[in-house]
């Protein structure tokens, strides 16, 4: 049965130096979209336990505080749309700032978990992964691509754009140069899309990036995604992984907390599946936890979205049901 054997076997990391050490980057950012509240994400994730949570895995963790980016709102002033893009230049600052923290982890041989804030804040941590492996690959589950360049963006709001600018794609804006499109698009695969704009599906196809939505979650079951989209972008398990995880891509029931949500996703199992599947590659080296808004909802409702955020996170970093 050697197929099967990762299961019940302790997997050591393939990156990391033992003993296993992460970082926790709490960014309390909501910039990159409309609704407050999401700021306010990681102070709920770290509050629920988060930091003791992982310890109690194995791993050591270091948490010195959130990221309050105080000196980078301060030094922005006043932000005014670049085309339709809203807080460009506060957007742009706070993800150089978060890619030099994510990045200095990494070389640390340090795990960074980044809490979030919108996922604008993936440009960020994402382009740190890549400064220390730039072979790594990046696995993004989401309901949205993020793909939206500043041609097709229909809100301007940045965390619909993140992975269009790690690519490449669009017209350049000098206030986001320091993002070099360090992602390849082979590198790259998404599960549970279901809400893409025709702009982006025009982007996925011509760039030929691989996308398992919810559809090929239901017509394949999760256990055959997630094979598949490893097999894609990381054939021989032997490369390193980001695993940028949108709450959003579970369904409103599971993680009903958060800006952006859209009927028809990912059940509590298959979420928590795709993140202990990538833990058993040993090959995760990059961790987000995005889109946890404390401020949308019932208190029910934000207690039950904060705790998902927290297992998922768990069942990336090792924790497993038996
Ligand atoms: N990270 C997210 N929740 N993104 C939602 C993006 C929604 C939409 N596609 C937009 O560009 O505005
Ligand atoms: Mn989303
Ligand atoms: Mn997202």
């Amino acid at each position: 049965m050697s197929h099967m054997s990762t299961h019940d076997e302790a997997q050591v990391s393939k990156f990391l130096p033992s003993p296993k050490s992460l970082a926790i980057v709490g960014c309390p950012f909501s910039g990159g979209q409309p609704r407050p509240g999401v700021d306010q994400g990681p102070i709920h994730l770290v509050e629920a336990g988060l930091p003791k949570q992982l310890e109690e895995l194995g791993w050591k963790v270091h948490f010195d505080g959130h990221h309050m980016f105080e000196d980078v709102s301060a030094a922005v002033g006043a932000d005014e749309p670049i085309g339709l893009l809203k807080n460009p230049r506060r957007v742009s600052k706070v993800c150089q700032s978060v890619a030099k923290v994510v990045g200095d982890h990494a070389k640390n041989g340090q795990l960074p978990v980044t809490l979030g804030g919108d996922h604008s804040l993936a440009m960020g941590t994402i382009s740190g992964t890549l400064e220390k492996y730039p072979d790594a690959c990046v696995i993004w589950v989401d309901a949205h691509a993020d793909i939206n360049t500043a041609e097709t963006t229909d809100t301007g709001n940045i965390h619909g754009m993140p992975v269009a600018f790690l690519l490449g794609l669009g017209s350049k804006i000098d206030e986001f140069a320091w993002v070099k499109p360090v992602l390849k698009p082979h590198r790259l695969v998404y599960i549970g899309l279901r809400d893409v704009d025709a702009g982006e599906k025009r982007i996925l196809r011509e760039n030929n990036i691989k996308a398992f939505s919810m559809h090929e979650v239901d017509k394949y079951g999760i256990g055959r995604v997630v094979e598949m989209a490893l097999d894609h972008v990381n054939p021989k398990r032997d490369l390193p992984i980001h695993l940028s995880f949108d709450v959003d891509a579970l369904d409103p029931t599971v993680a009903p907390s958060t800006g952006t949500p859209v009927r028809g996703g990912l059940t509590f199992r298959e979420g928590h599946y795709i993140c202990e599947s990538i833990y058993e590659t040993g090959c995760l080296v990059a961790l987000d936890i995005m889109e946890v808004n404390p401020s949308l909802r019932d208190a029910e409702s934000v207690k039950q979205t904060v705790a998902v955020g927290c297992s998922l996170a768990r069942s990336a970093l090792g924790e497993t049901l038996l």
